[in-house]
């Protein structure tokens, strides 16, 4: 279960723009990889490359020992690619479109039963999908691009649009995906998504990877300050800048802010003044990283 993804050099021009400009890297089998950027950057276009939906113009893509453009059915069959909403046969109900999706691959008749209710779409299986609201026909997509138990699933940007509750029940099923062994690949604006789900991403902007780890070590390779916040009236500001390891200290209505290199130290030192209460500290996240590198905001 669980397949390996490699792409060496891949390119995509489009006249003049190079929407994918030499893009490498490496996807493990039961690795979940994020591929993150900005509007534009070309996540979608690679990601269509390593499907197998376009042929790449310049460099290599192999899953496992095939190149997904031949698309042989061998290949196919062990493949999940999650549809947009659109492409959803017309008038059918949940379950019928899955009945359909099912009837395609051939697989076991009960199927459908089982991941309606993995995507907790088991009381809309009776509703025509065009009466879905768009969470629920996110959900429906994946259910279908999962139907035939492929070993490895590529989702592009699945939680667009969604509420936060969808968002995180959405995460939910993404995890059970990933825990039983598939290889997922996924694109995605949201950062703190990328944190939470993924093993590796790589950070994509212009064309190119700007850089490619964990997020723990993204975040880690920033080297950024800690911001440790305090209540109002905890410490003032004389004695919040006499904080052994404190370097920035900003005090008002909302309360004591010290930021700091050294943490621990600065801890340890709240500590010992009994100057705890409200305590706070906050890191930098995945955001900071895509900030530093990008030097924008994601354009979601
Ligand atoms: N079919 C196409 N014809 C011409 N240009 C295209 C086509 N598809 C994409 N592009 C261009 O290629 C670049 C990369 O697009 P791509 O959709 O891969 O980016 P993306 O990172 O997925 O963006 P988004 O987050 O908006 O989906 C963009 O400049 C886009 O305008």
């Amino acid at each position: 279960m669980g397949v390996e993804i490699r792409a060496e050099g891949l390119v995509m021009t489009y006249g003049d723009v190079r929407a994918v400009d030499g893009v490498s890297f490496t996807v493990a089998p039961g690795e979940f990889f994020g591929l993150l950027g900005p509007n534009g950057a070309g996540k979608t276009t690679t990601l269509e490359m390593v499907e197998g939906l376009r042929k790449p113009m310049g460099g290599t893509v192999r899953i496992d020992e095939h190149e997904p453009w031949k698309r042989e059915p061998e290949l196919q069959r062990r493949m999940g690619v999650q549809l947009q909403a659109s492409s959803f046969f017309e008038r059918l109900t949940a379950r019928e479109q899955l009945d359909t999706f099912g009837a395609l691959y051939g697989v076991p008749a009960g199927r459908t039963d089982e991941m309606l209710e993995q995507v907790g779409l088991v009381d809309k299986a009776d509703v025509r999908t065009e009466d879905l609201s768009g969470g629920q026909k996110q959900r429906l997509s994946i259910a279908c691009a999962l139907i035939h138990d492929p070993e490895v699933v590529f989702l592009d940007e699945p939680t667009a649009a969604l509420d936060p509750q969808a968002r995180h029940n959405l995460w939910d099923v993404l995890r059970t995906i990933n825990a039983s062994g598939r290889t997922v690949i996924l694109t995605t604006h949201y950062m703190d998504e990328a944190e939470v789900l993924c093993d590796r991403v790589a950070i994509m902007d212009a064309g190119k990877i700007l850089e490619m780890d964990t997020p723990a070590a993204l975040v880690r390779g920033l080297d950024a300050p800690v911001r440790i916040s305090l209540a109002p009236g905890t410490l003032s500001a004389q004695d919040a800048q006499a904080v052994a390891g404190s370097d920035v200290v900003e005090v008002d209505g909302s309360g004591t802010t010290i930021t700091t290199r050294d943490a621990s130290r600065v801890l340890s030192d709240l500590a010992a003044r009994d100057a705890l209460a409200g305590l706070s500290v906050k890191g930098a996240s995945l955001e900071d990283v895509f900030l530093d590198l990008t030097g924008r905001q994601y354009r979601a």
